[in-house]
């Protein structure tokens, strides 16, 4: 039997395994059966822990319940800093990914007295190459129509990222859109949509259709794009609010490049699974 805990930031939820005490060699289709809500134990994505080398303090494996890696999952890191946290005692650490080295803190004095954990998501990547997209062009503004939406700015945060920036998010059906733009001819590595309504230049509402994943409650990596895509459109400013459908973000895009996220974590339940029980 193999151990696990659920944990969610801001309802979007993760179950994470620990192969840091011996290698848990999961296939992605046993990754994908785990992963699904009505046959597994369910999550957005799927957590693996695994011994860093030096220089942080865990490397964190990131699979979609369609059973792809990703480069990034802000919420997650979020949630693994805290265990780490909870299991050193210490108030910071660093969260290593296929991307890079996220260091991040506990912020024990957060709103509603909660413990929120701060986590420094790096630096976008702006280029097409990056993001990337099928051929050269500004990423500020993809040549991306769908009808209800269009011209999509783009960037990555060790995941691919488009943003759609919209007048009113009530009024568009951004659950059919989403997959839509997913697989555009554009986004050869597929990307996580955004529809974004800016409120304030410090206040941004998002829903974000995810990459392998589809409707989440939260994305992390998908409000850092939609700050720094705000931003290169000059929308917004370099600090905000970025409100999802399960909660908000306290967002910034410092001058030094990097872009840091902040909210609250929280362990939902742990449990053991048979993986002989589960194809793969
Ligand atoms: N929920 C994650 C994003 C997962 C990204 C994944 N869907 C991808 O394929 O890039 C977050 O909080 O950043």
């Amino acid at each position: 039997m193999i151990p696990f805990r659920k944990m969610h930031g801001l309802g979007n939820d993760f179950v994470i395994v620990d192969a840091r005490p011996a290698p848990l060699p999961l296939a992605p289709t046993r990754i994908a059966a785990l992963s699904d809500r009505h046959y597994g134990i369910g999550c957005d994505q799927f957590i693996t822990l695994e011994t860093p080398g030096p220089g942080a303090d865990v490397f964190m494996r990131i699979h979609n319940p369609d059973g792809s890696e990703a480069g990034a999952c802000g919420n997650a890191t979020r949630c693994v800093a805290h265990l780490l946290m909870a299991e050193t005692g210490r108030e910071r650490v660093v969260v290593r990914t296929i991307r890079g080295d996220l260091p991040c803190e506990r912020l024990p004095d957060g709103p509603h007295g909660t413990d929120w954990v701060r986590a420094d998501m790096g630096p976008p990547l702006l280029g097409w190459r990056e993001v990337p997209l099928a051929a050269e062009m500004d990423t500020l503004h993809l040549p991306m129509d769908l009808g209800a939406v269009a011209d999509p700015a783009a960037c990555s945060m060790g995941n691919p990222h488009a943003t759609f920036f919209v007048p009113e998010l009530d009024a568009i059906d951004w659950r059919a859109l989403g997959p839509v733009a997913e697989h555009h001819a554009l986004l050869p590595e597929r990307a996580n949509i955004g529809f974004a309504q800016v409120l304030a230049p410090d206040h941004i509402r998002v829903a974000i259709w995810e990459r392998g994943a589809g409707p989440t409650l939260a994305c992390g990596s998908g409000a850092c794009a939609t700050l720094v895509n705000a931003h290169r459109r000059g929308l917004a400013g370099r600090r905000a609010r970025v409100e999802l459908p399960g909660g908000t973000l306290e967002m910034e895009w410092r001058l030094g490049g990097h872009v840091l996220m902040a909210g609250p974590v929280a362990t939902a339940f742990e449990g053991r699974f048979d993986p002989q029980a589960f194809p793969g």
